[in-house]
This record gives structure tokens, C-alpha cells and sequence, in this order.
């Protein structure tokens, strides 16, 4: 796996969130800023004065209970900063940029420079060019080993002595100093020395010498038959002699040795190195505080010390000593857990040791199995994460051996440094680039976990994925509450790897926001308090009376008895049953409120809802009553408007019927015909046709009715002259008849015009309610036409006999004339002429009755147009005015043909 160093030491996806919470910007810092773009984050456990020591009850507040560990303290993990100083081939480079600068005691600086990732991600927006990291100690490079150790490890040499375990673990890139820091170099020994000095240094005199117990498995203890003792001995002292006659010591040879998994993987030319650590020696005074005053009274200590370590994720003890220095087949150890889980390492070599020196020299042994190879950036590089431990044993010589026996722990671990995995070229340092990434990585989820959990205690809790590698795996115990944990964060101020120098801070800045659980003592103490508790029935109240005050104090439960141990359990049990019923009943409690509240939340939502759903209804019923009114306004006002127009057609019809029956005849109208399908706008187009046409109807007919009685009027006077004798006027009479006959005509004319109208009328008023009367009407003046047409008729047939008679009596006159002179003087040619009147035979057709023979036939015998005409007027005198004005619509071509009722019917 490639492994990118974009995030702290693999931090991939939550971490990078939780990284942010820690981000401020430069404005809120007085940093340097450019426009737009803040260009310093500080990352830090907390932007306030930063208490080393905090009150436990804020972080873990279910311990706190009265008289058990109510008042605890509980202290951050503390993480130290070491910079080491530039070489003189690394200044020579241009490697000096001021990139880290400190700003006091706990803050540091970091600048990207130029050429760095950071810079570019910086110039594109997408991060800050500096940042701010706080830590509870800054060492900066002129810091000595003895000033760092004064700082960081001394307190934990003195806690664990105590009793407590202790984890002190160096974390940073690679070349940057961890191994230096935890080792030494030359004069200048580490931490671990100086703690194995310290230790010894307060032991002088309290040593354990037997080596009769051996500390196996998580933190028990085994007594040893004589033949393990022996066998014990030998282990160590064949460690002891394979120091003395190390090659290096006879002229620094090469050792090789096989990795275990590949056949020969790894190649260490560490006789430099160990030359410089064999010659370590401890500054006089550094150890000034030597000496054992606070230690337990009558407590002697063994002390045995374990090296292993985790190379690409398989465990290797650097203790399993052989004398062969040919390569060999590694064991890999595998991992357990005791029977409360606690993780540990399975057939570890435990050695034990009587002083500093031999601590030492055992060290040194295992060094030579330890895997270091050279890499682009060190020539001696770890590749494996390495993890010395002391454990110590508190013995009571004079108690007997079930209570004697305490055990605390101080592991040192030099983890390998993270590096880029695509700047190894080796296939094989490619490989250990990348376990050494994962393991890292992990070992940051891991604390990331726990943070999570520390600060979100009401939320579930996040699971630590410590069994993900081995490393984390072995650690375990010590971020659990076994214990407490320092971090050592190296760096290089080397400015080509800035970005790496960046990441290692950000992840030591996530671990810094851990806080230490409750110690091994601290539940020891809890325990025994529960024991010292009167229980409620008095059970309990005995169970201490065996059990020596002091020893209780001490809060080394080992210190009891099995039955005391037995009855422990079972107040335990019965404090973990009150402990469950307790949050059975809280949780109970807890629920009723929640559902209480719940339900008067529902409440009140449900008489919003029905207050909400009133307001609606009462809206939407206001809206509709409104549309409702408006709709009835405009249907009355329609309907009203509708009646109106109906009553006046009504009334215009009967109006129109009235005046028809008074005098005048309305076409018929087809029978059936109703005004069901009547409509408005027919109604009134009805009612205008009605009116003008009626009106116009009654004034043509009252002008026919004029003409007509004028007309008879002069007939009548014609023929009373022409009945006068001697009348002169026979010419005058000839003439009026001329005029009469054109009048007539014009009159036909004028009734067919009429009976046209009326026809229209009829079409008009069929549709109409009071089209049946009107038709009815019409006909009636049809009737009434007719008979006009026949007093005409019979007019016609009088004016024929009064001018057959006027022709006798002109004939006669001619005769009396020609037999006169005077007649013969003045001859009527002229006359007879004009009239055509030379034959005689129609003189005799003409005094036949009117009846018999037409009178313009008689007048006119020749078929001339006025003859055509009174013959289709003689046929027109049979037919109904209906007829006839139907014939005159045909022989009328320019007017257009009138459209029947029948017609109308469909149209409308
Ligand atoms: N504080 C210091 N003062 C002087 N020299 C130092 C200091 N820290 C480190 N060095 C030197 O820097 C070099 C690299 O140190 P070291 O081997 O301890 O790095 P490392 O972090 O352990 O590397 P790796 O992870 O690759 O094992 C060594 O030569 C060491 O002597």
C-alpha cells in the first residue's frame, strides 16, 4: 500500500475531521495574513491556558462517587516536542529556512517554505502557509539529553516504582532523532540509560535478589522450580557473554541475520552505532536523586527487562539469544490475552537483571536482532518499531506470597519513522515503508477513538481499533487505564521535509487531546473502598476485619486473602447488580421524562394542528360563501335579464299577434313548431324582426288598403261617367282604365312584395312563442288578400264590361258618324290603330260574361307581354297568396331566394 503522507501519519478520513476542530485562523491569532486567505492554523489541544491537570469527574464522570474515587485527578497525555539540530551537511544543503520556530516553552511555529507542498497547497487557498502547534514541553536543539529526561521520563521512573505503569513512546519522521532520543549517542545517553540508572540508582539495597518469581503473561507472576531458575540463568548470562564478545568490540564487523520471513531481508552495519552506545555514560549528578526515601517500607524489588520488536507486522523477540552469529530463522511470537483480556505477548524472554550495567549490556544484545537498514534519508535507520520493558516486581518478603506480589511496568518504545513509501527504491524498504505507515496509522485511529469517546461520552462509543495491528495491540493496556502514556514528537527542521514535519505535528497535536482513564491504583483503591463499605445486610461489614488497615491503604489487593478475594467478588458483583438496577431505574426515569415530554410536545403540536385547521377551514368557508354570493348575484342578474328579454319577446309577440288579428294576415307557419328552442339572442333578433317588420308590414298594407279604395273610388267614377250618355269622356275613360290596369299591376306587385315580407315575418316568428298565433294571424291576412284579389278580380271583370260596353258605344258613335258627313271629315283611324282593334271577332268574344274569358285576353288578343302576364295573373287568382308569392320569388332572379320555415328550423 502506498501510503501518502496528506494526512497525519494516514489519518485518512475522520481523523482529517477531527483535525479540523482544532483549526483556527490567523485573524483570530494576530498571524500574519494575506487577503482572502488566512495563512496560520493553530493546532492545539485547547486555544485557553492549558491546566496540565484537570478534575477527573470532567472527564470521567461516573467514578466520581463518594468514597471511591470522588477527587481523582486525571492528567492529559503529555506530549513532549524534540528538535534536533541540523547537521552540518544538511545546513550546507540550504536545509535552514526557519521553517519550525519556537515561540516560547510550549508553542512552535511552522512555516512552509517555498519548494514545499504545504506553500503550494497554501498559494491555491486550499490550506495555510504556517501553523501553531502547543505541546507541554518544547525542547529545541540545543536541549541535552539530561534536560530532557529531567523534563519528560524522570517522574515516570519514580511512578513506577510506585506501582503505576508507565508507556513513554517516541513518534516522528524518519531521521529525526528518535532513536538518539531514546538511546543516546556517545556521551550522550538517552532516556532509557538514564531511566535503567535512575532505577537502579533508587533500588540500591532494595533489590530482589532471588530470582525465584518471573513476570509472565500480561502482569502475573510465576514462581520458579530451581531447574527454571537454573535454566533462567543460563539465558542470561549467555545474553551477558554475547555482549562481552560482540564483533565490534574485536574490530566492528558486519552482522547479518535473517528476517524470519524472507531468508536474509535485512542487513545492519550497527557497529558505529554501538560503539557509540557502548561508550554511553551518565554525566556525573544526573542521577543526583538517587536514593530509595520513597519507596515502599520493606518492599524489595526484582527487576527483569523484555526487547522485542514489531517488524512488518510479525513480533520478534530481540532477546532469544543464540550464540551462532551465522543467519537463522527468526521466531515470530504471537499475541494472548489473560483471562480479563489484557493483551501480551506470548513466550517473550523475560531476563532478569541486578543493575544498570547489565540492563544495559542486555540492551545492547538486542539491538544486534534488531532491524536497521539504511535509507535515502538515514543510514541507520529503524524498520521496525522497537519496545523495551521494564517490569517490576514489588516483593514482600515478609507477607506471605499471595499478597506480596505487585507488578507495574515501564515500556519504552522507539516506533519506526513514517517516510514516504514512493522514496524507496528497495522493494524490501518499500514494504517496511508501508507496514511501518499502517501500524502508525492505526495506532492514530486508535487515539482517535479514544478522544472521540473521552469527549462525546453521552454518544455510543466509538470502537478502538487496537486489535487492527500489533503494535496497537500491544499498547493496548496503557491507553486503557493500565496505565498512562507520554509521547515523544520528533523532528527534523530540515525544510525538504517540511510537509513530512507537518503531518507528525498534526498527529501528535490529536494524541495531545487524550486524557489519561484512571490508573491500575485507582481502581485498586476503588475496589478496596467498596470493601470497606458496612454493606446493607452487615455481611460485609467483617470482611475487612482480617485485613491490616495499611495494607488497604496501600490498595494492593493482591494483599488479600482468597476469601477476602472471594467475598470481593461478590460485593463487586452485588455493586455492579446495584450499579445496573441504579441506571435500570435512571434510565427509567430517564424514559418517562423523555415520553412526557414527548407527549406534550405532541400535544401542543396537535392543537396547533387543530387551531391551524380551524384558521383553514374558516378561510376556505369565508372564500366559498364569498364565490358562492358572487356566483348567485351574476346568475340573478343573468336570469333576470334572460326573463326580461323573454317577456318583452312576449310581449313584442303579443303585440305584433294583436295588430295582425286587428288587421293584417301573417304567412302560416308550419304546425308543431314551438319555441322550445328558443334562445336569448333569437328571442331579441325575433323581436327587432317583429317590430320593423310589422311596423313596415302595417304601413304597406294601410297604403294597399289607400290605394285600393282610391282605386275603386275611380273606377266607380269612371263608370259612372261612362253609364252618362253622350259622354265625352270615352278617351278620358280609356285612359283611366290604362291607368287602373298599371295601378293593378303595381298593386299585384306591391301584395307580392308584401306577402314576401309576411313570409319573412313568418320565418321571423315561428321561432317564438306566440309563432303559432302569429301564423295564424298571417294566415288569417292571407285569407283576407285573397279576398281583396277577388273584389279586385271582379273590379277587373266590371272595368271589362264597362270598356266592352265603352266599345259598343264607340262602334255605334263611328257608325252614326260615317253615316254622317261630319263623321266621314273626321275618321278615328288613329284610334283603331292604336288600339289594334280592326277585328271584329273579338268583339264577340269580348261580350261574353267576364267569367268566361279574361279580360286582357279579351282586350288584347295577341300573345303580347301584358297578355303572358294576365294570363299567369288569371292562373295566380286560383292560387293561395302563398303560392303566388312563392311563383314571384322564382321569377324574380335578383332577389334572393327567401329561406323556408322549414330551413330556418334547421339553421336555428
Ligand atoms: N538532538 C540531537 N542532537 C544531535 N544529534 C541528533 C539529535 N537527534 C538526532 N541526532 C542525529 O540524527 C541522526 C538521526 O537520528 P536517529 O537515528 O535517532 O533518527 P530516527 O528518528 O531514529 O530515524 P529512523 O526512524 O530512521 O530510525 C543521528 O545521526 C543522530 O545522531
Amino acid at each position: 500500500m502506498a501510503f501518502s503522507l496528506s494526512s497525519p501519519c494516514g489519518f485518512r478520513s475522520d481523523e482529517d475531521e477531527e483535525m479540523a476542530v482544532f483549526e483556527s485562523t490567523a485573524a483570530e491569532h494576530g498571524g500574519p495574513s494575506r487577503p482572502g486567505l488566512p495563512e496560520l492554523s493553530v493546532i492545539s489541544p485547547g486555544l485557553d491556558p492549558r491546566p496540565s491537570i484537570i478534575e477527573q469527574k470532567a472527564v470521567k464522570p461516573a467514578a466520581a462517587r463518594p468514597g471511591s474515587s470522588d477527587g481523582v485527578k486525571s492528567e492529559r497525555v503529555e506530549v513532549f516536542l524534540r528538535i534536533r539540530p541540523l547537521t552540518e551537511a544538511e545546513s550546507e544543503r540550504g536545509e535552514e529556512q526557519g521553517c519550525v520556530a519556537v515561540q516560547d516553552e510550549e508553542n512552535v511555529l511552522l512555516k512552509a517554505p517555498k519548494e514545499s507542498h504545504s506553500m503550494r497547497a497554501a498559494e491555491r487557498g486550499i490550506t495555510q502557509s504556517m501553523h501553531k502547534f502547543s505541546f507541554s514541553k518544547i525542547m529545541g536543539p540545543e536541549t541535552t539529553q539530561q534536560q530532557f529526561y529531567e523534563c519528560s521520563m524522570k517522574k515516570m521512573v519514580k511512578d513506577v516504582l510506585q506501582g503505576e505503569n508507565r508507556l513513554l513512546y517516541t513518534y516522528g519522521v524518519t531521521n529525526s532523532g528518535k532513536t538518539y532520543t531514546i538511546q543516546g549517542s556517545g556521551p550522550e545517553a538517552g532516556l532509557l540509560p538514564r531511566a535503567l540508572s535512575s532505577l537502579f540508582s533508587k533500588l540500591q539495597g532494595r533489590l530482589y535478589g532471588a530470582m525465584d518469581m518471573k513476570p509472565i503473561m500480561y502482569q502475573d507472576v510465576r514462581h520458579l522450580s530451581a531447574g527454571e531458575i537454573r535454566v533462567e540463568e543460563l539465558r542470561r548470562n549467555s545474553l551477558l557473554k554475547e555482549d562481552d564478545n560482540l564483533p565490534f568490540r574485536r574490530g566492528g564487523n558486519v552482522t547479518v541475520w535473517d528476517s524470519g520471513i524472507g531468508g536474509l531481508s535485512s542487513t545492519s552495519n550497527i557497529a558505529t552505532q554501538l560503539e557509540d552506545t557502548d561508550s554511553v555514560c551518565l554525566e556525573p549528578g544526573s542521577l543526583s536523586h538517587s536514593g530509595g526515601d520513597d519507596l515502599e517500607e520493606g518492599v524489595q524489588f526484582s527487576i527483569w527487562v523484555s526487547f522485542f520488536e514489531i517488524y512488518n507486522e510479525f513480533l520478534y523477540d530481540l532477546l532469544d539469544a543464540s550464540p551462532s552469529l551465522q543467519p537463522r530463522k527468526r521466531v515470530t511470537l504471537r499475541l494472548g490475552d489473560d483471562k480479563q483480556g489484557n493483551p501480551y505477548v506470548k513466550d517473550l524472554v523475560w531476563i532478569q537483571v541486578r543493575s544498570a550495567d547489565e540492563a544495559w549490556r542486555i540492551l545492547k544484545a538486542g539491538r544486534r536482532n534488531q532491524s536497521f537498514a539504511s535509507t535515502h534519508l538515514n543510514t541507520n535507520s529503524s524498520r521496525s518499531h522497537s519496545i523495551f520493558s521494564i517490569r517490576v516486581l514489588h516483593v514482600n518478603p515478609e507477607a506471605n506470597s499471595a499478597k506480596a506480589m505487585h507488578i507495574s511496568e515501564l515500556s519504552v518504545c522507539d516506533l519506526a519513522g513514517s517516510e514516504r513509501c514512493k522514496e524507496q527504491r528497495n522493494g524490501e524498504r518499500m514494504k517496511e515503508a508501508n507496514n511501518i505507515n499502517a501500524s502508525l496509522l492505526t495506532l492514530g485511529r486508535c487515539i482517535a477513538a479514544l478522544r472521540h469517546n473521552q469527549n462525546n461520552k453521552s454518544r455510543p462509543a466509538q470502537v478502538v481499533p487496537f486489535r487492527d495491528s500489533k503494535l496497537t495491540r500491544v499498547l493496548q493496556g496503557f491507553f486503557c487505564g493500565r496505565g498512562t502514556s507520554s509521547m515523544v514528537v520528533n523532528i527534523n527542521p530540515c525544510a525538504s521535509i517540511y510537509d513530512e514535519t507537518l503531518q507528525a505535528l498534526k498527529f501528535s497535536a490529536l494524541a495531545s487531546q487524550l486524557v489519561h482513564g484512571p490508573s491500575t491504583k485507582t481502581r485498586v483503591a476503588y475496589i478496596l473502598s467498596l470493601l470497606r463499605e458496612p454493606a446493607a445486610d452487615g455481611n460485609e461489614s467483617s470482611l475487612m476485619e482480617d485485613e491490616e488497615e495499611s495494607d488497604v491503604e496501600d490498595g494492593d489487593i493482591s494483599m488479600l486473602n482468597t476469601e477476602s478475594m472471594l467475598q470481593a467478588i461478590d460485593v463487586l458483583k452485588r455493586e455492579v447488580q446495584r450499579q445496573r438496577e441504579e441506571k435500570e431505574v435512571l434510565e427509567a426515569n430517564v424514559r418517562e421524562q423523555v415520553v412526557s415530554e414527548v407527549m406534550e410536545v405532541i400535544s401542543g403540536m396537535e392543537a396547533g394542528f387543530s387551531e391551524t385547521l380551524e384558521a383553514e377551514r374558516a378561510l376556505t368557508e369565508e372564500r366559498y360563501e364569498d364565490k358562492i354570493s358572487t356566483l348567485q348575484k351574476h346568475l340573478k342578474i343573468f336570469y333576470s335579464k334572460q326573463l326580461n328579454e323573454r317577456d318583452q319577446v312576449i310581449e313584442c309577440l303579443s303585440a305584433a299577434l294583436d295588430k295582425t288579428k286587428a288587421g293584417e294576415a301573417p304567412p302560416p307557419s308550419p304546425p308543431g313548431e314551438d319555441s322550445i328552442a328558443c334562445s336569448g339572442g333569437l328571442l331579441r333578433r325575433s323581436e327587432r324582426i317583429n317590430k320593423t317588420e310589422s311596423g313596415r308590414l302595417q304601413v304597406e298594407l294601410d297604403q294597399c288598403r289607400a290605394e285600393l279604395l282610391a282605386k275603386t273610388q275611380e273606377l266607380t267614377k269612371l263608370k259612372t261617367q261612362l253609364e252618362a250618355p253622350g259622354s265625352t269622356g270615352t278617351l278620358v275613360a280609356d285612359r283611366k282604365l290604362e291607368d287602373g290596369q298599371r295601378n293593378l299591376r303595381q298593386l299585384r306587385l306591391d301584395l307580392q312584395r308584401l306577402g314576401a315580407d309576411l313570409q319573412s315575418g313568418e320565418r321571423a316568428c315561428c321561432r317564438n312563442t306566440g309563432g303559432e298565433k302569429l301564423r295564424q294571424a298571417l294566415a288569417a291576412a292571407d285569407e283576407t288578400l285573397a279576398k281583396q284579389d277577388q273584389i279586385l278580380l271582379e273590379l277587373q271583370n266590371g272595368l271589362m264590361l264597362v270598356k266592352a260596353d265603352l266599345r259598343r258605344k264607340a262602334e255605334t258613335l263611328a257608325q252614326k258618324q260615317l253615316a254622317t258627313p261630319l263623321s266621314a271629315a273626321h275618321p278615328t283611324p288613329g284610334y283603331c290603330n292604336k288600339r289594334g282593334c280592326g277585328a271584329t271577332a273579338p268583339i264577340d268574344t269580348e261580350n261574353r260574361p267576364p267569367q268566361k274569358r279574361p279580360f286582357f285576353q279579351s282586350i288584347f288578343p295577341t300573345q303580347t307581354p301584358t297578355r303572358r302576364y294576365n294570363a299567369r295573373f288569371a292562373e295566380e287568382a286560383n292560387a293561395t297568396p302563398s303560392s303566388r308569392i312563392l311563383r314571384s320569388r322564382q321569377q324574380s332572379p335578383p332577389r334572393s331566394p327567401a329561406p323556408t320555415p322549414r330551413s330556418l328550423r334547421g339553421k336555428y
